[in-house]
C-alpha cells in the first residue's frame, strides 16, 4: 500500500491537457459508477470514450462489473464524463490514485460529481433493490489517516483543513427525493448514512454489529475519498448507494453475500437509477456554461 504517493498539479493537468485534446466535450457533471452500475453511461449521447489503458496517468480497473472505459457525452442538455469502473483501494492503488480522476474532472471543468455504489445495508428499514441517498459519511480509513489528502496540501485544489460537514448537498439530496415521488419510485428511497471499509473481504457478524450500533445505514469499499477529494477542492457531491444484500448481523443466518449477487442486483435496478441520475442531471441548476466546444 503506497498510501503517502503523491502526485503533482503537472501530473493531473497533462491527463486533464490529454482529455481535451482528444474530446470536444467539456462536462460539467461527472458520474462515477458503481459495481454493476456502468449502464449509466449507456444514455449520454454523442459519445467519446476512451480505455483506461489509453489515458496518459489513468489507473487500470481490475475488478468485475468495472469496465474501465472513460465517456464523454450530452444528456439532457448538460455535458458529463462517465466512469465506467471506478478504482478501490484494496485492488492496491494508492488513494491518490483510486482518487485521481475527480481531480482530473475538476480541471476539465467539472461542477458536480455524482457518485454511485453498490453496498450492505445495515439499516432494517433498507432492502436489497432499495436505493440509499447518502446524507453523510464513516471514512473508517480516513479516520485512522488513510486519506488521499495526507501529505502536502495541494493549495490549488483546495485548503489544508476542509470542512466535510456538508459534502453531499443538501439541494440536490432534496431534488432526488422529489424525482422518486415523480418516478413513482419513493417507496425504494431514502436517506442514510454510508461507510467506507477497506475491504476486500465482506463483514464478519461482530463487525456488521459493530457498525449498525455506531449508526452506519449501509456499507461499502468506496465513494469516500473519491468524496473527501471532490469536496477539498470545491465540487457539488450527490451520492447513491443502491443496496444489493442485507450484512449478515445474525449467528443463526445461513445467507452470505457474494460479488455475482452484488452485480445481479445492480442489473435488476438498473433501468431505476438510470432515470433517476437522468432527471437528476436534467433538473439540476449548472453555474457554468460548458457546451460542446468546436474550436477542437
Ligand atoms: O465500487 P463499489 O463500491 O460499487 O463496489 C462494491 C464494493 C466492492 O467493490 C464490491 C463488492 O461486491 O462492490
Ligand atoms: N459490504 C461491503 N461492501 C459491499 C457490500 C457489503 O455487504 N455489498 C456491496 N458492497
Amino acid at each position: 500500500m503506497h498510501s503517502r504517493e503523491q502526485i503533482s498539479h503537472d501530473e493531473y493537468q497533462k491527463t486533464a491537457d490529454w482529455l481535451m485534446s482528444q474530446t470536444r466535450h467539456r462536462p460539467q457533471v461527472a458520474i462515477i459508477c458503481g459495481s454493476g452500475l456502468g449502464m449509466l453511461a449507456d444514455t449520454l449521447k454523442c459519445q467519446d470514450s476512451f480505455a483506461y489503458s489509453d489515458i496518459p496517468g489513468f489507473p487500470q480497473s481490475t475488478v468485475q462489473g468495472h469496465a474501465g472505459r472513460l465517456v464523454f457525452g450530452e444528456l439532457k442538455g448538460k455535458t458529463c464524463v462517465c466512469m465506467q469502473g471506478r478504482f478501490h483501494m484494496y485492488e492496491g492503488h494508492s488513494l491518490c490514485k483510486t482518487t485521481f480522476p475527480v481531480r482530473v474532472f475538476k480541471l476539465l471543468g467539472v461542477e458536480t460529481l455524482i457518485v454511485t455504489n453498490a453496498a450492505g445495508s445495515l439499516a432494517d428499514s433498507l432492502q436489497p433493490g432499495d436505493i440509499m441517498i447518502i446524507k453523510d459519511h464513516v471514512n473508517f480509513p480516513g479516520l485512522v489517516g488513510l486519506n488521499p489528502l495526507s501529505g502536502p496540501n495541494d493549495d490549488k485544489f483546495g485548503p489544508r483543513f476542509p470542512a466535510m460537514s456538508g459534502c453531499y448537498d443538501k439541494g440536490l439530496r432534496c431534488l432526488a427525493l422529489d424525482i422518486a415521488k415523480q418516478l413513482g419510485v419513493a417507496s425504494l428511497m431514502q436517506e442514510g448514512v454510508y461507510a467506507m471499509v477497506g475491504g476486500p473481504n465482506f463483514e464478519t457478524i461482530a463487525e456488521a454489529r459493530l457498525l449498525h450500533r455506531l449508526g452506519v445505514d449501509a456499507v461499502g469499499m468506496s465513494t469516500a475519498p473519491e468524496v473527501v477529494v471532490a469536496t477539498h477542492c470545491g465540487l457539488r457531491v450527490f451520492g447513491l448507494s443502491l443496496i444489493t444484500n442485507k450484512v449478515v448481523k445474525s449467528y443463526e443466518d445461513s445467507e452470505s453475500v457474494n460479488h455475482e449477487g452484488v452485480l445481479e442486483v445492480g442489473r435488476l435496478r438498473s433501468h431505476t437509477v438510470q432515470q433517476l441520475v437522468t432527471e437528476l442531471i436534467s433538473r439540476m441548476e449548472i453555474n457554468n456554461n460548458n457546451t460542446i466546444n468546436t474550436a477542437v
